[in-house]
Parts: C-alpha cells; sequence; structure tokens
C-alpha cells in the first residue's frame, strides 16, 4: 500500500524500479517534506516547484487467513527506503521516499510520512492531495483512518521506518 503527498501536483510517477535501465523514470525530488528525499543523480531543480511529492510505502502485516496458509513473507527492507520483494525467487528492488514496515504504528506514519507538513502546507494556503492506492485489504483505510478504538497517542514509536538517503 502506498501513498503520495503533494502540496503543489504530481508530475512523475514513483516508486522507482531500480532494476530499470531507464533513466526515465529517475526523479528528483525536493527536500519539501523531509530531510533527504533525492531519489536519484538527476540534478536539475529547474521545475522543483512542480516535483513536490512524497511516495511512502507502508507493508502490512500478514493477516489470520495468510498465516494460516503459512505464506513466505517476500518483501526485505534493506534500508533507507529500499524494499526488496521476492516473487519466487525473482527479487526486484524498488525505492520509496519512506518505507513504513509491518510493525509501524499510526503514529509512525502520522510523524514520518509528511503528512503533518502537508497539513501546514494546506494551512499556508497550498493545494495538497495525499492519496492512497493498493489493492484490495492492502491497508488503505487501516492507514488513513487508523484500526478501531486505537489510541494512536497510546502505541509507542517503532523503529521500523526507513527513509531514502
Ligand atoms: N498495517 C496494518 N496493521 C494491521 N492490520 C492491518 C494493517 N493494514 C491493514 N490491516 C488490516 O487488514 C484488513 C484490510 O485493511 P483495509 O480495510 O484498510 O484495506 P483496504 O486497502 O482499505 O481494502 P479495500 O480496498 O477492500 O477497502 C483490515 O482488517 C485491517 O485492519
Amino acid at each position: 500500500m502506498a501513498l503520495v503527498f503533494s502540496p503543489i501536483r504530481v508530475r512523475k510517477f514513483l516508486p522507482v524500479d531500480l532494476d530499470s535501465d531507464s533513466d526515465e523514470e529517475n526523479c528528483h525530488v525536493p527536500s519539501y517534506f523531509g530531510s533527504s528525499t533525492t531519489l536519484s543523480s538527476n540534478t536539475d531543480n529547474s521545475d522543483e516547484a512542480e516535483d513536490n511529492f512524497n511516495v511512502v510505502l507502508r507493508v502490512r502485516p500478514p493477516n489470520a487467513q495468510e498465516r494460516n496458509r503459512r505464506d513466505q513473507f517476500a518483501v526485505d527492507f534493506p534500508g533507507d527506503g529500499q524494499v526488496s520483494v521476492n516473487n519466487q525467487g525473482t527479487v526486484r528492488s524498488f525505492q520509496f521516499n519512506v518505507v513504513l514496515e509491518p510493525d509501524a504504528a499510526q503514529e509512525d506514519v502520522f510523524e514520518s510520512s509528511g503528512m503533518k507538513k502537508l497539513i501546514e502546507s494546506a494551512i499556508m494556503g497550498y493545494t495538497c492531495t495525499a492519496f492512497a492506492f493498493g489493492q484490495t485489504g492492502s491497508g488503505k483505510t487501516h492507514t488513513m483512518t487508523g484500526p478501531p478504538a486505537q489510541n494512536v497517542f497510546q502505541v509507542p514509536l517503532t523503529k521500523a521506518i526507513s527513509h531514502s538517503t
């Protein structure tokens, strides 16, 4: 499940597929939202104002059905905003601005995803968008609204977050 935050407009699509040979998909992501969001060697800042966006991946833990089936967890977290997906032996790596691992709490999402700064931008008058996408059951509603009856301020912070450098 991925979240995209944009205070202006999304110009190019992320995530970056690290296995792709094409430079077309590599984008410069200004550090509007956080401390370290440069994803590639593209240093052309001329249209920086149009490129302010943050792509955040949250990986949910296996659900009861998946655990009962003894499904293998197919995702690795090397850090620095990367994830590796093992599809029956074929491993592909992807780069995000922020990756939230399965034990990340709602508070981690709020603190680390850029949502706080998005809200500040909205208050300052910028047009802002936050949207979640992912297949059914991937956790869009859970991420945007939190689990039922959870008080996010009682959830301890976890270390299950990695940022791109
Ligand atoms: N990060 C998570 N931690 C624990 N449980 C989660 C997480 N993400 C999702 N779930 C659980 O997985 C189930 C499906 O999540 P959710 O309803 O948010 O998916 P969705 O993407 O909104 O699905 P749909 O597109 O069908 O509406 C829910 O029971 C939810 O509580």
